[in-house]
């Protein structure tokens, strides 16, 4: 598709699959919003083909233009958005009446909906009697009362203040990671990017510059702005009584971001800032030691970031891992490429989120 919004030109093709999720990045500007209104059928664009399970939204060489409550396609955005002068019921059901549907089948779909993101008992109330995590959840549940074919989610998250945030991120990353919803969303967070999306497309000035599975565009950033954004140690397993157990077995200490059933998929992430570097083993405290053998020292700015290889004595999922150290614990390290190290993490810097199966 080719968008046009004043000077800039967004160009960019883009598959989704049945059940996937797919998260958009990119620095501010580059198209992102641009690309769900299009799809939504917010924005006409000037030259493109949209196709969607089989049905044809919008096709500029014929004319064609699915009006946007007729798509099929749920819109998340930053602001709720509801109608003031509807309850929260009403709003729900707006979609699917519009979509043709009967009054009492919609009211009741709403109010299914409504129970389903945790707040069935406020379907009652107008917006202004809702606070903002509420009205949020209204807006969830707005955008998959149409059960939408595609669901774009904006930035749900982002204009949420920190009490709100997380208990609506929690209701959504369940609905997405569970119900096999086909979704694309647009986020700055890496962490809502690593939990989610079984694959990244990141934009800049219009245009893809990257894309692909999430964990090999992470582990293997080629654009600048994925490699700003990379900047994590993720390490995948599954979820146990005190983290994350490995694969082969190891376990990796860290405190749950929510609640997690033992044995469930999860990934433990914590920045490279929090991994203490020794030559040698350390001894007490830290939960998290791990065997590496140096791969590479990478300047970042005011630290340097030392890279690791997988160790003979270590587990082979420390590959890639990062530490960031000031260059005058470099020196004093004396490291090179090829020295065998220890990396250490505290247990309260790593933080365990499910992980879509
Ligand atoms: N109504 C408009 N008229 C003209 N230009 C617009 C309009 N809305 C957006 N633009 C321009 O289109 C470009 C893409 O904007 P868009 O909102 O899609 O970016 P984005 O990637 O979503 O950014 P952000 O991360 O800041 O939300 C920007 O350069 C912006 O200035």
């Amino acid at each position: 598709m080719t968008t046009r919004r004043g000077g800039f030109t967004l160009d960019v093709e883009i598959e989704v699959a049945p059940g996937e999720v797919v998260a958009v990045l990119g620095p501010n500007g580059s198209g992102k919003s641009t690309l769900l209104g299009t799809l939504a059928g917010l924005y006409i664009p000037k030259d493109a083909r949209i196709t969607l399970g089989g049905r044809t939204l919008t096709d500029t060489a014929t004319g064609l233009a699915v009006p946007a409550h007729r798509r099929r396609v749920g819109l998340l955005s930053q602001q709720a958005l509801l109608f003031p002068h509807l309850t929260a019921r009403d709003n729900v059901a707006f979609g699917p009446r519009c979509a043709g549907r009967g009054r009492r089948e919609s009211l009741e779909a709403a109010g299914e909906r409504l129970a389903e993101v945790g707040i069935g008992e406020l379907a009652d109330r107008r917006p202004s009697a809702l606070s903002g995590g509420q009205a949020q959840r209204v807006a969830i549940a707005r955008a998959l009362a149409v059960e939408p074919d595609l669901l774009l989610l904006d930035e749900p998250f982002a204009a949420l203040d920190v009490d709100a945030a997380p208990a609506v991120r929690s209701v959504l990353r369940r609905l997405v990671r569970d119900t096999g919803q086909t979704t694309l969303l647009v986020t700055h967070d890496v962490v809502d990017a690593v939990v989610l999306a079984d694959r990244l497309v990141v934009l800049a000035e219009g245009r893809v510059v990257e894309a692909g599975p999430t964990a090999e565009v992470l582990a293997r950033p080629r654009s600048a702005f994925a490699a700003r954004i990379a900047g994590l140690d993720l390490v995948t397993g599954t979820a146990s009584g005190d983290g994350l157990t490995t694969p082969e077995g190891t376990t990796v200490h860290g405190i749950a971001s929510e609640k997690i059933a033992g044995g469930e998929p999860a990934v433990a992430v914590f920045p490279p800032s929090a991994v203490a570097v020794h030559r040698h083993r350390p001894d007490g405290s830290p939960r998290n030691v791990l065997p590496v053998r140096l791969a590479a020292l990478e300047p970042q700015g005011e630290v340097v970031r030392l890279r690791a290889a997988a160790s003979p004595d270590g587990p082979p999922w420390a590959d890639g891992l990062a530490a960031d150290v000031t260059p005058a614990a470099v020196a004093e390290l004396g490291v090179e490429p090829g020295d065998d190290l220890w990396f250490a993490v505290k247990a309260t810097e790593v933080a365990v989120h499910p992980r879509r199966r």
